[in-house]
C-alpha cells in the first residue's frame, strides 16, 4: 500500500454512553511518520477514542479514516495495517513469548515462516530474546508492555496506537519502553498514544492534543503549547509558615491571578508585580521554565494528575 500523508483523519467524533458524551466532537489528524499524543487525566476520553480507532468500540458520529480506509466499513482492512497495544496487554499468559507473537501473527494471516522470522526481529529490537522460550506469566510488568508492543508490530503495521503505554510500569521500565517508541518513530513508524504523562508525551510527541472531558482544548507540538498558552517562566511561591490567608490576602488586593496547588501557590500570570508581598515572613518565590502541566492548568483550571 502506498503511504499516504495524512495517516489518521477523525472528524467531529462523538461517543456516548448512554446519554453521557465520552467523547465530544473531537476532530485531529496524524500524519505520516509523525507521534501524536493525547494527554489528558483519567476519564478524558483518551481510552474511548483509542478503541473506536482501534475498531474495538461503535461510535456515533463522525468519520475516522485510517490509510484511506473508511473506519465504518473497512475496519478489517485496517486492522491489517495498524498495530494496536491496549491498556490491558490481553497476552496469553499460560505459552511462551514468542508463542504469543506468532500466535498472533498467524491469525493476522501472516504465514509462519514469516511469523517466525518476524518474531525473531521483534524479540530482538525489544531485548526479548533470551526471553522467548519462557512463558509470559514469568516476565516482569515492563517485559510484558514490551512484548505487547512487539505483538503489535508483527504485521508489520504503518501505524501503531497505544493507550498508556507505560502506566503502572517502573521509571527503568518506562525509560525502555520510551527508548523503542523514539526507535519506532526514527524507524518511520506512524504512532497515535494516549497519555496521563507530561513527561512521556513532551519526551515522544511531536504534536499533543491536550484532552479533558471528551473534548480536545489544543492541539500542537508541545514547545508552542507552552509558548501559547502557558510563557517562557511560571512563578510559584512557597511558605515556610502557615499563614497563607495573608499570601492569599495580598494577591487578592495586587489582583493577581493564582491557583493554590498542595503547598505552594502558583501564580497565573506571567510578569506578576509581586511587590504586595514582600512584607510576607516565611515566604519565597521562585521562577521556573513552564511545561505542559502548566499549559494544562492554564486550560481547565485543574492539575492533570487530578480527576
Ligand atoms: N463502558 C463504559 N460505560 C460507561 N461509561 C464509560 C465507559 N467507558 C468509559 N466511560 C466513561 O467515559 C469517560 C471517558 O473514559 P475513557 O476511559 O475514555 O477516559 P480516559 O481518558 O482513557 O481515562 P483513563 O486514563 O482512566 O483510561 C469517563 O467518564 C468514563 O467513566
Amino acid at each position: 500500500m502506498t503511504r499516504v500523508e495524512s495517516v489518521i483523519q477523525v472528524e467531529g467524533l462523538v461517543k456516548s454512553y448512554a446519554d453521557f458524551r465520552a467523547i465530544d466532537g473531537i476532530s485531529f489528524e496524524v500524519r505520516s511518520g509523525e507521534t501524536v499524543g493525547l494527554l489528558g487525566p483519567n476519564g478524558a476520553g483518551k481510552t474511548s477514542t483509542m478503541r473506536v480507532l482501534a475498531g474495538l468500540s461503535p461510535w456515533d458520529e463522525g468519520r475516522v479514516r485510517v490509510c484511506d480506509l473508511d473506519a465504518a466499513t473497512q475496519g478489517r482492512n485496517i486492522r491489517q495495517i495498524m498495530g494496536v497495544v491496549t491498556q490491558h496487554d490481553g497476552l496469553d499468559g499460560e505459552v511462551t513469548v514468542r508463542q504469543n507473537l506468532e500466535l498472533f501473527a498467524y491469525l493476522s494471516g501472516v504465514s509462519r515462516q514469516r511469523a517466525h522470522a518476524r518474531a525473531d526481529e521483534v524479540l530482538a529490537f525489544f531485548s526479548l530474546t533470551a526471553r522467548a522460550d519462557d512463558e509470559v506469566d514469568d516476565l516482569s510488568g515492563g517485559m510484558k508492555r514490551r512484548l505487547a508492543i512487539a505483538r503489535a508490530l508483527m504485521i508489520e503495521p504503518q501505524v501503531i496506537v497505544l493507550d498508556e503505554p507505560t502506566t503502572g510500569l517502573d521509571p527503568h521500565s518506562r525509560a525502555q519502553v520510551w527508548e523503542k517508541l523514539a526507535q519506532l518513530k526514527s524507524d518511520g513508524v506512524t504512532v497515535l498514544m494516549s497519555t496521563h504523562y507530561m513527561d512521556e508525551a513532551a519526551i515522544l510527541c511531536d504534536r499533543i492534543a491536550i484532552m479533558d472531558r471528551g473534548r480536545i482544548l489544543a492541539l500542537a507540538p508541545p514547545h508552542e503549547l507552552i509558548e501559547r498558552y502557558a510563557g517562557d517562566d511560571v512563578v510559584e511561591i512557597r511558605l515556610d509558615v502557615k499563614d497563607r490567608q495573608r499570601v492569599r490576602d495580598a494577591l487578592t488586593a495586587a489582583g493577581i491571578a493564582w491557583r493554590e496547588l498542595g503547598a505552594m501557590f502558583r501564580v497565573l500570570d506571567a510578569d506578576p508585580d509581586l511587590s504586595a508581598l514582600q512584607n510576607v515572613p516565611g515566604l519565597r518565590i521562585e521562577r521556573r521554565s513552564a511545561n505542559l502541566e502548566d499549559v494544562f492548568l492554564r486550560l481547565t483550571g485543574k492539575e492533570l494528575d487530578n480527576d
